[in-house]
């Protein structure tokens, strides 16, 4: 039988500089990938249909390895620093040309599809890759273009991802064998050294949210959904905060779970996948994302899988905590088609705290939105283990994804503060982490109050509820909320020494002021207003 029967473009790979291939295995449907990656035995078929894969020593993102070539296209806009380090025009040459010579006489698999569901707003991304696994996962992450399109498709960018290709730092410029290398002015992402799918679908993300604020587009690192009403809600958190799990809500249409742009004509997904955490995943809490774990087309990264009958085991940590499912948004069954919403009418931030200091939600003032849009605080855990009596660690992430933003955070900030503005916004800070008592004396939050306090945040039902102003954080704490116990809701309360609390909340309103000095000179005076008053005797 044929293996060549798919859609090509007629930009063609020579284009790119790349010749001498292999077999070009372009647009590969599911089903193709499965077989090219059964064949090069890349992973294992899983019982359902899951495709299993390991991504070796890279289990998870390494933002140290993430570099943006300063040229002077772009040079001006980028915000360098510790996020957006600087590398050289001509080593990223040497090293492109290096890649290159690996290529001559592989076979290699080409997806060509678009960022951004929204037409006047998306890019054409290629993705070339040496394993038949990327290239399904970069299928269920993005956009997938019609035949015709696909005829006529030229690249805005193009990544190339070779995981087995590694880099010499003294020859390369690199700082390990692991390189994510950003070039704007060639417009070219170069992966190497690692096989963590999450590096390809973030730095499309870095990419978009170097163009859309140019074009007065705010992109934004978040998940959406839609209510009933056709009300959009946008969730914003860091890693492990709770974009993905909370977005999918049986009761609202999910539009996306990570990437976003908020537009004049409202909200639209980057992408066409999501890209899930499925550590100990729970069928009873997440049941819509546990059924992606059994759906043909899912690609299941460093999940534990019986080599004998294929079953799952999803509380196997032994590769990684951080196991992921990737699978297209066809697979959630109620999410949106468009990947399109409306102007939100709620923005959620999403914390995950460590120290049982934050409520579990508090209405933000427009001035406390963008200061905490800013500081983007959420918690890490020292230790993996509970009670081990080991400090969490605050961290402070601009924009709620720092590592992502290729723009000062600032830029973003000014946007976000005129959409919220413009669309009368409500906006809310849920703690997804701990309330009842610091990590290691309490426990997480429930997903079952988390869901119930969300729905009663959108749905209205905390409008006519009474509000307390937090002393420190002068955010206001509703005094109830249907579904959720009353104590819930004061983290204070469930603190077995009072005083105790109050010293804690006191560390973390110093930790927000000492991280928010960085931004004092470049915002207005009014965003003051919305920093933890220290000052203030509890
Ligand atoms: N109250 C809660 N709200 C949201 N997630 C929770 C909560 N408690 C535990 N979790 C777990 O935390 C993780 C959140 O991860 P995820 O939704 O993938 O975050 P993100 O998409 O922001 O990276 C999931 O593993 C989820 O099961
Ligand atoms: C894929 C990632 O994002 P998130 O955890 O926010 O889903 C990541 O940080 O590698
Ligand atoms: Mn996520």
């Amino acid at each position: 039988m044929s293996q060549t029967s798919f859609v090509g473009s007629s930009y063609g790979l020579d284009q790119h500089g790349i010749l001498h291939t292999g077999i070009l295995f372009w647009n590969l449907s599911t089903a193709a990938l499965y077989e090219e990656s059964a064949r090069r035995r890349e992973g294992l078929i899983s019982h359902l249909g899951p495709l299993v894969v390991r991504t070796g020593q890279y289990t998870g993102r390494s933002p140290n390895d993430k570099f943006i070539v300063k040229e002077p296209e772009s040079d001006r806009h980028i915000w360098w620093g510790k996020v957006n380090q600087p590398f050289d025009p001509l080593k990223f040459e040497n090293l492109y040309a290096r890649m290159l010579a690996y290529l001559q006489g592989r076979d290699l698999f080409i997806q060509d599809s678009y960022a951004g569901a929204d037409p006047n707003y998306r890019i054409c991304v290629r993705v070339i890759t040496e394993t038949a696994w990327h290239s399904l996962f970069a299928r269920n992450l993005f956009i997938q273009p019609n035949q015709e399109e696909l005829t006529n498709f030229i690249p805005d960018f193009t990544i190339i991802n070779l995981p087995n290709f590694r880099a010499v730092p003294d020859l390369d410029g690199t700082r390990s064998d692991a390189f994510i290398i950003v070039n704007f002015a060639r417009r070219l992402i170069l992966i190497g050294g690692t096989s963590y799918a999450g590096e390809i679908k973030k730095s499309v993300f870095t990419i978009l949210n170097y163009l859309l604020p140019h074009k007065q587009v705010l992109s934004m690192h978040c998940s959406a959904n839609i209510g009933a009403d056709g009300d959009t809600a946008i969730f914003f958190g860091l890693s492990g905060t709770g974009k993905t799990t909370l977005s999918a809500d049986p009761n609202r249409t999910l539009i996306g779970d990570d990437e976003h742009g908020w537009s004049d004509r409202g909200i639209f997904n980057f992408e066409g996948g999501c890209y899930a955490k499925v550590i100990r995943l729970s069928p009873v809490a997440e049941p819509e994302i546990y059924k992606t774990t059994r759906t043909f087309g899912t690609v299941l990264e460093n999940v534990a899988i019986n080599p004998t009958n294929r079953r799952l085991d999803l509380d196997d940590d032994s590769l990684t905590e951080n196991t992921r499912a990737a699978y297209p948004l066809s697979h959630i069954p109620n999410a949106s088609r468009t990947g399109l919403g409306n102007h939100p009418k709620n923005v959620i931030f999403l914390t995950a705290d460590a120290f049982g200091v934050m409520p579990p939600i508090a209405e933000l003032s427009k001035e406390q939105a963008m200061y905490h849009f800013l500081s983007g605080y959420t918690a890490k855990v020292a230790g993996t283990e509970r009670g081990m009596g080991s400090e969490p660690e605050a961290t402070f992430s601009a924009c709620f994804g720092a590592p992502f933003m290729a723009l000062h955070p600032s830029v973003y900030a000014e946007l976000l503060g005129k959409l919220i503005s413009d669309h009368n916004v409500k906006v809310w800070l849920v703690n997804t982490g701990w309330t009842s008592g610091p990590y290691g004396v309490g426990h997480r939050m429930s997903i079952r109050h988390t869901r119930a306090l969300l729905t009663a945040a959108l749905t209205g039902a905390l409008d006519d509820v009474a509000k307390e102003e937090d002393p420190i954080f002068g955010f206001s704490v509703p005094e109830r909320c249907p579904g959720v116990p009353k104590d819930v809701l004061k983290p204070r309360l469930t603190w077995h020494d009072p005083a105790a609390y109050d010293l804690q909340a006191q560390k973390l309103a110093k930790m927000f002021i000492k991280n928010f000095q960085q931004f004092t000179d470049v915002v207005d005076a009014q965003v003051m207003q919305g920093a933890p008053r220290l000052a203030i005797a509890v």
